[in-house]
């Protein structure tokens, strides 16, 4: 808005403003509408200077005068690098363009620290025609941090215990040295980034250290109006188009005020046929280095042809949104506009909120071309058997797909095609809490040099992380790219899923530790998405708090659940998978009497899924939810199988048994009246296959 002489401030029709004529004084100003409607700042006299520097030195006279600096003048080859390096930085001056001016931030590569970069002034030949405009925005450079730039080589020379990577393929060696160069930029700025001592950076997400599901925001217009699933139930919280520029502006203008911003241009999913460009535009070395661990790392040469991004984060997390805005009920926005195909975070650090960001633009993208998109771990064994692990939270979903006796696929992402299965990511995200060399090694391993460590306590001297200490959070994690997990499947792909593991925490400590599922109860289960964990780590709690989430991941779902589901039936259904449910919670009683089944017992349980030999087992029909449990696994006492052996109280069991089962039933109601798959006929099976009483 324009305040004129006397602190007056009129907005026009288009939301833009314009002084009044105070009399006597200066003529209004009147804003351009030439562009159908939108103002331009562009009303104010001129300055001379093109920078910010040039205009503090215009304040300063000088007695000689300065030479201008000419173009580059290389080889033909340099020229042509010149010439990419250009495109480039066009494109990411488009990228962080006001939608309202008339042209992007002039974008500068490196470091503005560095005494080695090149000067601005060289670069100014890569940017668009300065403007005439008198904003100090328009004035100043933005210095973009960019995927294996030229810049960071050089940096890196001085960075001595990059070399102590070991990478295993030439593609990955360039990565690596990015990491140096952002581990830098981290310590230097980013208060509460440290070397822990395996060489992990621990960093501080701030004050949100969870995802914020409550403040997401989807632009609804007559096409996501249609396609998406709204209402009750729905994580789809509406916004509209112009809330949504209104934001956008807000991020891209902090972005612009910085002195520089990190770019990544990475890539989503194993399956060449459905990659994804994604550029995540960002204000911390952190966000920087998790997105470059969680994507896909493009080769030096996939990066010179990677062109227009089909999508694009804007991470303005440190700067809060404006609560006055429409459709804003807290300091945190984190909004999805499909038709731009952008994401702009607002008000929180958290850096889930990207990675999980991307992943409902999958649970978009995929569906439209018939593929699924699934929240769900996923290794193969040696012999091409692949599992997919679907959970909630907290589950096991990283845990138990990161097994030392077979290919890590992934741990959290996925896509399943007429082909087989293909990793979303380039990276894990592991929970670290109580995490432990015996009963994880291959995570504990993979925290080294490279690894994001979130808001983990570690000893001062020592810098020795201690994982049992909750003093920030309870949802302490680890980010790593994939190749730090020894027999990760690279590429990350595999053939149609054999076996497909529903996990479920239970800490009423009802369910069985794994029961065999017909299509109809995997149905039933997958839709209802159930886990109950202890409510954070409030003293006194003591009841566990039940959640379901359909498809095992509602929050990140875009369709109605049903469209998943069904997809998934047809897809189990066609390659024979048999469907699971495991039970990683309690046992021997609720949360506060029992215990959380041992880590060991489920990896036997799972062990004997993947061999093929628990489907040959002797199996027995629970009571109420109708499950079919085996009498004996190898490796596993068989009194634990059936949960009521491990109740001291019986009746307490029993009550325990019936208020889960209507707590299911409950939440299955809404959807008693969709329909799943193509004939009605699954509909009324997976209906039946719920608890019975
Ligand atoms: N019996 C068990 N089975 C699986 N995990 C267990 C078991 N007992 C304890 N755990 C712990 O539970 C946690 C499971 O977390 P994990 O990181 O695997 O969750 P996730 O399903 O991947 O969740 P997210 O989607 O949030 O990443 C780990 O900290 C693990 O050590
Ligand atoms: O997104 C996160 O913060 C962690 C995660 O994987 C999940 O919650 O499923
Ligand atoms: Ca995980
Ligand atoms: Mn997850």
């Amino acid at each position: 808005m324009a305040a004129n002489g006397n602190g007056e401030v009129v907005v026009n029709g288009n939301g833009a403003a314009t002084a009044r004529k105070p009399k006597g004084l200066l003529p209004s100003i009147t804003t351009s509408d030439k562009h159908h409607g939108v103002c331009h700042d562009m009303s104010a006299p001129t300055v001379k200077a093109q920078t910010i520097d040039e205009l503090h030195s215009l304040q300063k006279k000088k007695s000689a005068p300065t030479t201008p600096i000419k173009g580059f003048q290389g080889t033909f080859a340099a020229l042509s690098e010149e010439e990419r390096q250009k495109q480039q930085l066009q494109s990411i001056s488009a990228s962080l363009a006001s939608l309202t001016r008339e042209t992007g931030p002039k974008v500068v590569r490196g470091d503005p620290a560095s005494k080695n970069q090149t000067s601005p002034r060289v670069h100014q030949q890569h940017v668009a025609e300065p403007t005439i405009s008198a904003s100090d925005s328009s004035l100043k450079f933005t210095h973009v941090l960019y995927n294996l730039s030229p810049a960071a080589i050089i940096l890196v020379d001085l960075f001595s215990f990059a070399n102590e990577v070991d990478c295993h393929c030439d593609k990955l060696i360039h990565p690596s040295i990015y990491r140096a160069e952002l581990y830098e930029q981290a310590i230097h700025y980013e208060k509460g980034s440290f070397i822990t001592s395996t060489g992990a950076l621990a960093t501080l997400s701030g004050a949100k250290t969870g995802r914020a599901p409550r403040d997401k925001r989807v632009v609804k217009d007559d096409v996501t109006g249609e396609e998406l699933w709204w209402g009750k139930g729905s994580p789809n919280i509406e916004m509209d188009e112009h809330t949504f520029l209104v934001n956008r502006e807000r991020a891209v203008d902090y972005l612009n005020s910085l002195d520089k911003v990190f770019v990544n241009d990475q890539f989503l999913n194993w399956d060449p046929e459905n990659r994804i460009k994604v550029r995540i535009v960002s204000a911390r070395a952190y966000h920087s280095l998790f997105m470059h661990n969680m994507c896909i790392r493009p080769t030096p040469e996939e990066l010179e042809d990677f062109g227009t991004p089909d999508f694009t984060i804007y991470n303005a997390g440190q700067f809060p949104c404006n609560r006055y805005t429409h459709y804003m009920t807290s300091s945190t926005s984190i909004d999805l506009n499909l038709a731009r195909r952008e994401m702009v975070i607002l008000g929180t650090q958290y850096a889930g909120e990207m990675k999980k960001g991307l992943f409902s633009v999958m649970h978009y993208l995929m569906p439209k071309r018939q593929i699924l998109s699934l929240h769900s771990g996923c290794n193969m064994g040696k012999d091409g058997d692949v599992a997919l692990f679907f959970g909630l939270s907290g589950t096991g979903k990283t845990t138990l797909s990161t097994d030392p006796n077979r290919y890590l696929i992934g741990d959290d992402e996925h896509c399943w095609t007429e082909t087989g299965v293909s990793n979303i990511e380039g990276g894990c995200y592991a929970k670290c809490i109580d995490l432990s060399r015996e009963k994880e090694p291959d995570i504990w391993n993979a925290i080294k040099f490279g690894t994001v460590l979130e808001n983990v306590v570690f000893e001062e001297h020592t810098r020795e992380v201690d994982y049992a200490d909750k003093s920030v959070t309870e949802n302490t994690r680890a980010s790593y790219p994939i190749e730090y997990i020894p027999n990760a499947k690279i590429p990350c792909v595999g053939p149609h899923p054999k076996n497909v593991i529903l996990l479920a925490c239970d800490a009423f400590g009802v369910l069985p530790p794994v029961s065999k599922l017909n299509l109809a109860q995997t149905m039933y289960h997958f839709i209802s998405g159930y886990t109950a964990l202890v409510a954070g780590t409030e003293e006194g709690v003591k009841e566990p708090r039940a959640t379901f989430s359909a498809c095992f991941g509602a929050a990140f779902i875009m369709m109605h659940p049903t469209k998943y589901a069904a997809m998934l039936a047809e897809k189990m259904q066609k390659h024979g998978a048999t469907g699971w449910l495991v039970n990683t919670g309690w046992s021997g009683g609720s949360y506060g009497s029992g215990s959380r089944i041992k880590l060991a017992y489920t990896r036997k349980i799972i062990d004997a899924i993947h061999s093929g030999s628990l489907l040959k087992a002797e199996y027995k029909k629970t009571e109420v939810f109708g499950l079919e449990i085996p009498t004996a696994v190898e490796g596993v006492p068989s009194e634990i199988l059936d949960p009521v052996n491990t109740w001291s109280n019986k009746l307490g069991y029993k009550d325990t048994l019936m208020k889960l089962a209507g707590l299911f039933k409950n939440n299955f109601e809404i959807f008693t009246d969709h329909k799943i798959g193509k004939g009605s006929e699954l509909t009324g099976e997976i209906l039946a296959a719920g608890p019975n009483f």
